[in-house]
C-alpha cells in the first residue's frame, strides 16, 4: 500500500491544476491517468482543433477579402494540416508525464477504481490517500440508434488521416458546429443535423441563427428538427435514414450529440460518492456526499460550462481550500464561451436572455458592426454585438459577439466585466489603435 496526503484521479488540465498547486504547498501528491497524460483539451479538444481552426480562420479572412485586395482563396492541405496539428499532439502526453516526474509528483497509468475499503487499485499498485480528487473529465456520448456502432467521435475527426468527401454530424453543439467549420473549410461536403429547433441553446438565438446562416452560405447542409434514427454501412460509405425517412449517404458519421462524465470504472458508489446522469454530485467547496473525495472539471455535475478554464480554475480553488481551514465556496468569475469558426460566437456574464426576463434592470444594445472601422477594414459580412448593459450603474455586465474576431472582443470584456469598469474608466486607457481594443469605448 502507498500512501499519499492527495491522490488525483485524472490528468487533464483540472487534476494537473490541483496536483503541481498542491505539491507546491507541500503535499505529497499521486496523479493517476488512464490514457494520455495531458487530458481530453491538449490531446484530442481544444488545443488540437485550435490548430485545425489557424487554417480554416486564415482561408475565412482570404475569402472576405476576395475583391478587396486578394485574387484567390488558399486551399487546406489536409495531410499536412494535420503533420502540423500532431506535431503539436504528439510531444503532449510524453511531455506532461516528464513534467510531473521532473517536479517528484509520483504518478500512475493505468484506470482507478476504488475500494470496499476506501482505498484505490491502479492495475498492480494500492493507492491509500487522506483526501482524493476525481477529475476524470467526460467523453463523447453515443446516442442510442439503430448502427451507433458505426459512429465516430471527435476523438477521431481530430485524428483523421484524410478527411471523407462527404460527412455527417449528428448534433449542432460546441462540437457538431465547430467540426462542420472545419470540415466545410478543407473541402467537405458537410450534413450537420440537430433534433431540435434550438442547438447552441446557451447562446443568443438571433446570433446562432445568424451563424447558422453563414454555415448555410458556405455550403454545409443544416437541417433542424431532424432525427437521425439509423447509419447503416453501404459499400465503403453509410447510408444515414432520418425518423421523416430522408436519407442520404456519407463517407463517415460523428456522433456530436454532447458528452458524458466519466465514471463508470471508479466504483465511487464503494466510497458513498453520488453521482447523477450529469456527473459527480458536489456542495459548495468542490466537495462530493464523501468528505475526504472532492472532484472537479468537466466530471462534475454543475452549471458552469465545462470548459479548460474552469477545470484550472477549480483546480487552483482545491488547491487552496484543502490546505487552508474554513474554506469559502467557490465563487466563479465571469466565463467567457467561443465556439470557434470562420465566424465565432462568443458569450459572457449576464445572457441576453436573461436581460430580457428583467427590462427593468438591463439594457440590451443590439449593434451592427459591419460598418465599423475594424470589421470593414476585414470585409467581415456578420459582425454583431449585443451587449447587456446595468441600468442602475451603466456598467457592462454580459455580452454576445458574432465575428471573425469575436474571441478577441470577449475577452477585452471580460477584463472590462470583471474589474467593473464604467465607459469613463475606459475612456482613461489608452489603447492601440486602430485595433479591436480601441472599439471597447462605444459599446454603452
Ligand atoms: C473537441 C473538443 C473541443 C474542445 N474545445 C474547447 C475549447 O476550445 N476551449 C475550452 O475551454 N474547452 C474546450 N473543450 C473542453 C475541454 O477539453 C474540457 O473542458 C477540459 O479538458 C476538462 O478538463 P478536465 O481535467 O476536467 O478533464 P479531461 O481533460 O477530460 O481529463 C480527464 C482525464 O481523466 C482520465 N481518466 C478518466 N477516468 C479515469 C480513471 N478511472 N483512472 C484514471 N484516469 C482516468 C482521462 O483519460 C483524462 O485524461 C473541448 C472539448 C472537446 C471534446
Ligand atoms: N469552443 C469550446 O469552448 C468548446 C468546443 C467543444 C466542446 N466544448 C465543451 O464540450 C462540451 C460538450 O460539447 P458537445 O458539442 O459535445 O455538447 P453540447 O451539449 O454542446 O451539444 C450537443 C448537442 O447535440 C444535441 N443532441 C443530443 N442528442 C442528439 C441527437 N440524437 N441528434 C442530434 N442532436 C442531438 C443536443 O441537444 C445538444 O444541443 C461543451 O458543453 C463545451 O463545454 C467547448
Amino acid at each position: 500500500m502507498q500512501e499519499f496526503d492527495i491522490v488525483v484521479i485524472g490528468g487533464g488540465p483540472g487534476g494537473l491544476a490541483a496536483a503541481y498547486g498542491l505539491h507546491a504547498r507541500g503535499m505529497n501528491v499521486a496523479v493517476v491517468e488512464k490514457d494520455l497524460w495531458g487530458g481530453t483539451c491538449p490531446n484530442r479538444g481544444c488545443d488540437p482543433k485550435k490548430i485545425l481552426m489557424a487554417a480554416v480562420e486564415t482561408q475565412g479572412h482570404a475569402e472576405a477579402l476576395q475583391g478587396h485586395g486578394l485574387t484567390s482563396v488558399p486551399q487546406i492541405d489536409w495531410p499536412a494540416l494535420m503533420a502540423a496539428k500532431r506535431a503539436y499532439t504528439e510531444k503532449i502526453p510524453g511531455g506532461t508525464h516528464s513534467g510531473l516526474e521532473a517536479a517528484k509528483i509520483a504518478t500512475f497509468h493505468g484506470a482507478a477504481s476504488f475500494n470496499d475499503d476506501g482505498t484505490l487499485t491502479v492495475g498492480n499498485d494500492q493507492l491509500n490517500a487522506a483526501n482524493w480528487i476525481v477529475a476524470t473529465g467526460q467523453e463523447p456520448r453515443i446516442p442510442a440508434i439503430t448502427g451507433s456502432e458505426w459512429l465516430n467521435t471527435s476523438n477521431e475527426f481530430l485524428d483523421l488521416d484524410h478527411l471523407p468527401a462527404d460527412i455527417t454530424l449528428m448534433g449542432a453543439g460546441y462540437v457538431g458546429v465547430e467540426l462542420a467549420a472545419i470540415a466545410n473549410a478543407a473541402g467537405s461536403q458537410v450534413h450537420l443535423i440537430h433534433h431540435s429547433d434550438r442547438p447552441l441553446r446557451a447562446f443568443d438565438g438571433d446570433l446562432v441563427k445568424d451563424l447558422l446562416s453563414r454555415l448555410k452560405a458556405d455550403g454545409v447542409d443544416v437541417q433542424l428538427n431532424t432525427a437521425i434514427t439509423t447509419v447503416a454501412p453501404d459499400d465503403d460509405e453509410f447510408k444515414v435514414t432520418t425518423a421523416a425517412g430522408d436519407s442520404w449517404t456519407t463517407g463517415m458519421v460523428f456522433a456530436t450529440a454532447g458528452r458524458k462524465p466519466v465514471v463508470d470504472e471508479l466504483h465511487l458508489e464503494r466510497v458513498n460518492v453520488a453521482t447523477t446522469p450529469r456527473g459527480i454530485t458536489v456542495n459548495g467547496q468542490l466537495q462530493t456526499t464523501n468528505p475526504h473525495v472532492f472532484a472537479l472539471g468537466d466530471v462534475v455535475d454543475r452549471p458552469q460550462p465545462k470548459l479548460t478554464p474552469v477545470a484550472g480554475f477549480e483546480g487552483r480553488y482545491l488547491t487552496q481550500t484543502l490546505t487552508t481551514r474554513d474554506a469559502p465556496e467557490i465563487v466563479y468569475p465571469t466565463i467567457p464561451s467561443v465556439v470557434y469558426g470562420k465566424t465565432q460566437l462568443a458569450q459572457l456574464g449576464v445572457t441576453t436572455a436573461e436581460a430580457a426576463e428583467t427590462p427593468d434592470k438591463y439594457q440590451v444594445n443590439d449593434l451592427d458592426l459591419t460598418h465599423w472601422y475594424s470589421y470593414q477594414r476585414l470585409q467581415d459580412p456578420h459582425a454583431r454585438i449585443k451587449v447587456v448593459v446595468d441600468k442602475a450603474t451603466a456598467h457592462i455586465v454580459g455580452a454576445a459577439v458574432l465575428s471573425s474576431e469575436a474571441e478577441q472582443v470577449i475577452n477585452y470584456l471580460d477584463f472590462v466585466i470583471t474589474n467593473h469598469m464604467s465607459s469613463a474608466d475606459i475612456s482613461q486607457t489608452i489603447t492601440a489603435y486602430p485595433t479591436l481594443a480601441s472599439d471597447l469605448t462605444y459599446f454603452n
